[in-house]
Formats: C-alpha cells, structure tokens, sequence
C-alpha cells in the first residue's frame, strides 16, 4: 500500500489477475502447486471462481469446452513441466478442434533452463507447446504481463479459434512495479474476434452453383454451432429450403426434429447430393475425406465451402465457391442474395430425403423400445432419447466406441451447443472435464453418456463434481470392457484379455465414496426413472447401467480404421 513518501507498488501476481478479471475472464480450471498455488488463493480472493481438479489433462478440457461454449477462452493454470505436460492433450485436442483456450504454466527461470542445470521440474516448455498450439509466449517482466494476456486472448479466439499457450517463470509473479505503472500496463482487448466478410465476387460465385442445384445438402459443423449465428443459420436453412445434416456437435443447430433435417437419411444424402454446402465443417476423416463410396460416383459432387479459415479450401477436395469469413456473415450474406430470387430444390430430392428418413426412423423404432435386461445399446439409449427430449436444456456429454457412435444418432438434440463429445479427433478422457464445464458455465442440468472404458480416463473427477455439488448425472454404459466385455485371453492364461475390465463392477460406488448418489440399473425403465431423478435432484449422480457384454462391436462404426494383419491366422 501506499504511504506519502512511497507510491504504491503491484507485482506479478496482482498484474496477472487484473488482466485476466479486466478481459472478462471469470473461472480458471487448475491444478494447484508450486508455482501457482498463491496466485490461485489470490484469484479466488478477488472473485474469480478457480475449480480445482485431480487431474491437468480434465483442467484443460473444462477450459477448452468453457471457450467453445462462451467464445472467450477458458484458462487453464498448472505447475510447471509434468503440470504441463499433463495439459498439452487438453491444449492440442482444442487446438484441434478449433475450442479457444489458454494453457498457463509455471516455469523455471530461463536461464536454469538455457543452461539446463537441473531445476525442481524443469522444462523447456514453450518450445515444447509451440508445435502443440495456435500461439505460444513467454513473460519474462512484469510490465509486460498486460500485453501477454492481451496477445493470447485475441490469438484463441480470433480467425480460427484454438489453443494457445503463455509460459510464466516463477519469478515473474513476485516482481514488484509500480502500481499506477502496472495499470497502465493493463490491456483490454477491442473486438478480439471480429466479423470477416465474405467478398462479394465469393457469394456471387456461391449463390450461382447453388442456384444449379438439383439435390443439394447443408452440411452444419461444430464451427457453425460455435459462432453462434443460429437465427442465421436457420434462417438460411428454412429460406433454402435445402435439407441439411449436423454434424456431431452442430446438432440442435436446428432441432433433429426439424423438418429438413436429414440426419436419420445421412448415407443416402451423402450418396445422391449434388451439391454440397459445408458450413464450419471440415472435409476430414469424419465426411470421408469428402471422396470414396461415401460420397456416389467419383466427381458427382460440387463442393461449397464456409469457413473462417482461408487454408481449409481445397484440403481434401476442389471448393469450387470458397466463401471465406465467419459464420454469421457468410450465411447471412447467402440468405440476403437468395432473396433476389430463388427456386427451392425440386420436391423429388426433399421428398425423397424424407422418405428415406421416415423409412429408417421407423426400422429403428422398434429396436429403442426394447427393454431386454441385460440392456442392450439401443434399448438404454430409447431411454436417454426421451430424458433428453424432456429436458432440452440439459447439455449432454458423450463419449465411447457403442456408447458414442450409436448415441449420437439415437439421441436428439434440440437445442444449439448441447452435444459436447469427442470431437474431431475421437479422443477418450473429454467426460469429466467437459461435464464439469459444462455445468460451471451453464448453470444447466449435465448428463455424461460414457462408456466403461471412457469414464476411467477421467473418473476421478467424480470426487471434484461432488466438492462443487455440480448437477451432473454421469450414465456409466458397464458392458465389462472397451468395445465389449467378452474378449479372452488366446493363450488361455490366467491374465484378461487387454479389453476387458473386472466384470460386473459397480461404478456407482465410486460416487457415494464422495457422498454422491449411485443407483445401480439394469433396464432401461429403471435407467429413465433414474436419471429423471438425477436431473430432478441436481445432486452429482452415477448410474451404472449394466450392459450385456455381447451388446456391442469393435471399435463402434469405426472397426473398418482398424489395420489387420495379413501374413497372421485367426
Ligand atoms: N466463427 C467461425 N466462422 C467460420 N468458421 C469457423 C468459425 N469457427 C470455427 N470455424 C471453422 O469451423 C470448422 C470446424 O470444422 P470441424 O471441427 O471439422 O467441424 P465438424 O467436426 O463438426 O465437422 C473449422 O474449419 C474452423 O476453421
Ligand atoms: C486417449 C485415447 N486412448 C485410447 C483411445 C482408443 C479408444 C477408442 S474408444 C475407446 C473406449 C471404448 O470403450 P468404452 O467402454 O468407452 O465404449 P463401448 O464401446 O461402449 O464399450 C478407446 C480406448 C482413444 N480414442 N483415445
Ligand atoms: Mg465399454
């Protein structure tokens, strides 16, 4: 504090405090220790909420799936090197998926790392994270603090939003400035993700290909659910006419209900479009590539692309209409040159699109009402269908092999940015950390659909959801193993195969461990009765819902990725 013959003086910690609470930042997702554990105090001393967990690799996660949800980027705060290390998944999986958030980390002092003599954790770790992230920087003096944060706000969020690391050696936080300096130091940063129009010549272009359509298909991807133009989006879709597809965590968008959604007729529109118009959605493995049987005849689809990312184009196949820009104004510039006229598409393709799509709604019907015991997918997942249906505010988190593949179709969404799962890179161990984001930063009702072999890369986050009393009700799909619980050992010895799990384990147990509910259920009326409760309650919940073992398949709709051998028998 300030007396009449010293001025006031601020320090590092104080510094990166007020630059984060000055950007808007609100919640830190951590794993205390040294060199963050006062800054962490002191945050939460000034307001911020710091939600602590067991794990960095879960503290990432929260924080990427904050930044998809909020477009401000999450933060995540670790110790330095293995602290680090463990949230590097976390930091490459956002910048993979386009999520904005910032990985902070304590680090050793450059000059013990330079000459590498042996520090308690030392790590080069911005070189480490820089092949990892959008952005990397380092801060190595205090006044410089506002501008780091300023830089690595606008670096996740801006263009094409991702991960981006800032390394701050120990030091740092205990240097000492003046006060009135230090605030002037401070950064706000101004329109941090601005709107990117489209070129007119771009929409032109893209407005004629499209007017030559005869079966054309919207395909919506996570990035149109993140820019959070939805009235666009919708507008552009009813205006159009055009049946459109969700991709994973684009469903909602539009309801799965709505009547041009083609999502219960995806192999067919996939097949028989003629053009194709991706909107925030890349041509990756997810679409084929966006070439082979998936997509008909080699060279029968014309490719319209939307996207914030100018390199995007042409990645997998020709874009002949590049529409370069964010969401928001590029569809919204395509819905006004509709407006000047526009035939929608022949009622032979939307009719056969809905034919199609009532035809497999109705062979799948069946197949959910079943109330075999054990469950088998279907049969839990009709239950889920309805909870989700009742309860569209509720966010769901999903991941697994079966538990995921089949539950992203079976599962409605109704809502935009409700879904939140594994994402572009299908990686297992997003569950808790999303689900503790998810309520953190909606307030809203959680339900995680995970598989047994999922959950356990992030179960003990059960202990953190009850330490905030969060409403998450976890759904643990206990088919005994990863992809099925039925694999034996070929030699016969006593060892498990490496698929299975212990048999008939109770995850539940976990959560009353740490003063949760756990229900144990084995048909899917119980499982519905059950999560009902859950979501009633708003109290952390785990329901394991026993599984027949025999219920699932190889690696879900993906066992064809799986290399085999060819010089081997059996
Ligand atoms: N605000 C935005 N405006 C335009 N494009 C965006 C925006 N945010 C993200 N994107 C783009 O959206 C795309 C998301 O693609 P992807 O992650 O493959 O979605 P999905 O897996 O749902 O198909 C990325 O290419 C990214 O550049
Ligand atoms: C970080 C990481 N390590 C391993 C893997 C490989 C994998 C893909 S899916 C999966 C789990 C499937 O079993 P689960 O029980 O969850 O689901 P179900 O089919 O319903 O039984 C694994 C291990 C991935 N994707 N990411
Ligand atoms: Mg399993």
């Amino acid at each position: 504090a300030a007396t009449d013959a010293e001025p006031a003086l601020t320090d590092g910690f104080q510094l990166v405090i007020d630059a984060l609470k000055l950007n808007g930042i609100e919640n830190l997702y951590v794993v205390p220790g040294i060199p963050i554990s006062d800054l962490l105090r002191m945050a939460q001393g000034e307001g911020l909420r710091v939600i602590s967990f067991r794990h960095e690799q879960n503290a990432g996660n929260a924080a990427a799936i904050a930044g998809f949800l909020t477009k401000k980027p999450g933060v995540c705060m670790t110790v330095s090197a293995p602290g680090f290390l463990n949230g590097l998944t976390a930091l490459a999986n956002a910048t993979t998926n386009c999520f904005p958030m910032i990985l902070i980390s304590g680090s050793s002092e450059r000059e013990i790392v330079d000459l590498q003599q042996g520090d308690y954790e030392e790590m080069d770790q911005l070189a480490i994270a820089k092949p990892l992230c959008k952005a990397a920087f380092r801060v190595l003096h205090a006044q410089d603090i506002g501008i780091a944060v300023a830089r690595a706000i606008r670096a996740a969020v801006s263009g094409r939003p991702g991960g981006v690391y800032l390394d701050l050696p120990a030091k740092l936080f205990s240097q000492v400035m003046d006060a009135a300096e230090g605030a002037r130091s401070l950064v706000k940063v101004v329109d941090a993700a601005p709107a990117q129009l489209p070129s007119p010549d771009s929409v032109a272009r893209a407005l004629e290909v499209l007017k030559g359509a005869k079966r054309p298909l919207i395909i919506l991807g996570k990035g149109a659910a993140y820019a959070q133009a939805d009235e666009a989006v919708r507008e552009l879709v009813e205006k159009s006419g055009i049946p459109f597809l969700p991709m994973s965590m684009a469903k909602g968008l539009l309801p799965d209900t709505h009547p041009q959604s083609a999502g219960a007729a995806r192999s067919m529109v996939l097949k028989d479009a003629d053009v194709v118009v991706l909107v925030g959605a890349r041509l990756n493995w997810l679409l084929s590539h966006g070439k082979g049987k998936t997509w008909g005849e080699p060279g029968s689809k014309t490719f319209i692309q939307i996207d914030i990312e100018p390199r995007e184009m042409d990645s997998n196949v020709a874009i002949v209409a590049p529409l370069v820009g964010d969401i928001g104004s590029c569809v919204s510039a395509l819905t006004a040159g509709m407006a000047k006229g526009w035939t929608p598409p022949p009622a032979e393709w939307t009719g056969a699109v809905s034919a199609r799509k009532e035809a497999n709604i109705a062979k799948m019907a069946p197949k959910l009402m079943s109330n075999a015991s054990p469950m088998n997918f279907h049969g839990a997942l009709g239950a889920l269908r309805r909870v989700v249906q009742e309860r569209p505010e509720a966010l769901l988190v999903n991941e697994g092999a079966n538990t995921l593949d089949l539950a992203r179709g079976i599962i409605d969404m109704h809502q935009p940015r409700k879904r939140l799962d594994v994402g572009t890179w299908g990686v297992m161990g997003i569950g808790m950390g999303f689900a503790v984001a998810a309520a953190v930063e909606s307030g809203k009702p959680v339900l995680a659909v995970e598989g047994d072999s999922a959950f356990g890369f992030s179960g003990m986050e059960v202990e953190t959801i009850c330490r905030y009393n969060l409403p998450v009700c976890i759904v643990v799909f206990n088919n005994n193993g990863i992809y099925k619980g039925t694999d034996v050992n070929p030699t016969g010895g006593s060892d498990p195969s490496p698929m299975v799990f212990v048999p008939d384990s109770r995850y539940d147990k976990m959560m009353e461990a740490f003063g949760g509910e756990g229900v144990n259920v084995t048909t899917p009326d119980e499982l519905y009765r059950a999560v009902s409760a859950a979501m009633d309650s708003g109290r952390p919940t785990l329901i394991n819902a026993v599984i027949d073992p025999n219920a699932g398949s190889e690696s879900g709709n993906i066992g064809s990725l799986n290399p085999t051998s060819a010089v081997r028998k059996g």
